[in-house]
């Protein structure tokens, strides 16, 4: 009987998404500030028990890493009111037939030198991207982030210095950004097709 009873519970967690989730944070960084943002993001995704994060800058994402995902939350410095052209050639790169990122979560995360000056397009542009791929995009917890998370790093008062000391108010949207898409993935069980 009590072979039966294991045997039951090993098919529910490896079934129906008691498997432990994966949460992939990918970024570009130049100058360190989106990295400092990142590593917030990773921490926020840390806080929650049973989630593994895997944190790389873009150039070493690999298709394994996307599918294996269950969440991928990218993060790039704005440029021109855009993302950076590696944030640019990555989405492009990403798998598209049979739709293998269909059903993850995806969020987006920027830090720009100036206030209002691309902040909010950038993170759309992530987000809009994600939809292309069929994926479920999510911003952070509260009105205060709805896009995700960003950062100003160059303009009075939040400009950062050479060490990237990002101000706590943003670094703390981009930990409440990570924390929010583990809690979602954690809680997503097998996907409606
Ligand atoms: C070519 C270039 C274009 C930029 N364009 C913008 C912009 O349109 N708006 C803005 O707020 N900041 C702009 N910035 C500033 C960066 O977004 C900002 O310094 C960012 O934090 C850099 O991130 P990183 O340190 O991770 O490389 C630009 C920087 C560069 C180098």
């Amino acid at each position: 009987m009590i072979k039966y009873v294991l045997l039951l519970i090993f098919f529910f967690w490896s079934n129906q998404g008691f498997a432990q989730k994966t949460v992939l944070i990918a970024y570009h960084s130049e100058t360190g500030n989106t990295e400092v943002m990142a590593q917030s993001v990773e921490k926020g995704a840390l806080s929650v028990d049973g989630v593994s994060v895997v944190l790389k800058s873009v150039d070493d994402v690999s298709n394994e890493d996307l599918i294996s995902a269950d969440a991928i939350i990218v993060g790039s410095p704005v440029y021109n009111a855009n993302v950076t052209p590696e944030i640019s050639a990555f989405i492009a790169s990403w798998p598209f037939e049979v739709q293998p990122l269909k059903d993850k979560i995806g969020a987006a995360f920027v830090t720009a030198g100036g206030i209002s000056a691309g902040e909010e397009i950038v993170q759309m542009n992530i987000l809009q991207s994600m939809l292309v791929f069929g994926m479920i995009v999510v911003g952070g917890p509260d009105w205060t982030q709805p896009f995700g998370a960003s950062a100003v790093t160059g303009e009075p008062p939040f400009e950062v210095s050479e060490q990237n000391e990002i101000s706590e108010q943003f670094t703390e949207k981009g930990f409440l950004l990570g924390e929010r898409v583990a809690k979602l993935v954690k809680s997503m069980n097998s996907v409606v097709e």
